[in-house]
């Protein structure tokens, strides 16, 4: 079944709120044929049927992710930011919040990197050249010696 809600997303409802169509996977999942082709790309649902004939690598993919995730296997490709812009023409909706992957609306795995160990980036620099420093001067002195 599919709900509507408010989101950052969707099309625009007349008070200004932006208006999206929430879809269960359960709901997804059904739409797993040539006759009706959804599928997921990044907590995004896609009904692709009318480009299955268009898509430069065939339909047989497609299909093959039809009524799924299919976030992982788009980005492995690397498609282009072509191929990106395309998906907005697809749109028909979200995947409703109880059913998203955590992670599911990165675009780029980079872009939202939680700095967990960012410390290793400067403190082990910092410690190598020290240590270096610090072996230097005592090879300096036992050569003296
Ligand atoms: C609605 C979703 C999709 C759109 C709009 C789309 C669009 C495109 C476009 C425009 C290309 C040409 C190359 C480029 O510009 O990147 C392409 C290539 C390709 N796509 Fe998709 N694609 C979609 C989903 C998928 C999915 C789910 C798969 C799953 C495996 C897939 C597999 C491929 C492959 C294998 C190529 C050929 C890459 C190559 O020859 O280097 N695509 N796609």
């Amino acid at each position: 079944m599919a709900t509507t809600g408010t989101s950052g997303s969707g099309g625009k409802s007349q008070d200004g709120e932006t208006s999206v169509t929430y879809y269960r996977m359960e709901e997804v999942a059904k739409h797993n044929t040539a006759k009706e082709t959804w599928l997921v790309i990044h907590g995004r649902v896609y009904d692709v049927t009318r480009f299955l004939n268009e898509h430069p690598a065939g339909e047989e993919v497609l299909l093959e992710q039809a009524g799924t995730d299919a976030s992982e296997s788009f980005e492995d490709i690397g498609h282009s930011s072509d191929a990106r812009e395309m998906l907005k023409q697809y749109y028909i909706g979200d995947v409703h919040p109880n059913d998203l992957k955590p992670n599911s609306g990165k675009k780029d795995p980079l872009k939202n990197h939680t700095c967990k160990s960012c410390w290793a980036y400067w403190i082990l620099p910092i410690v190598s050249a020290v240590l270096i420093g610090v072996l230097y001067r005592y090879y300096k002195m036992e050569s003296k010696s």
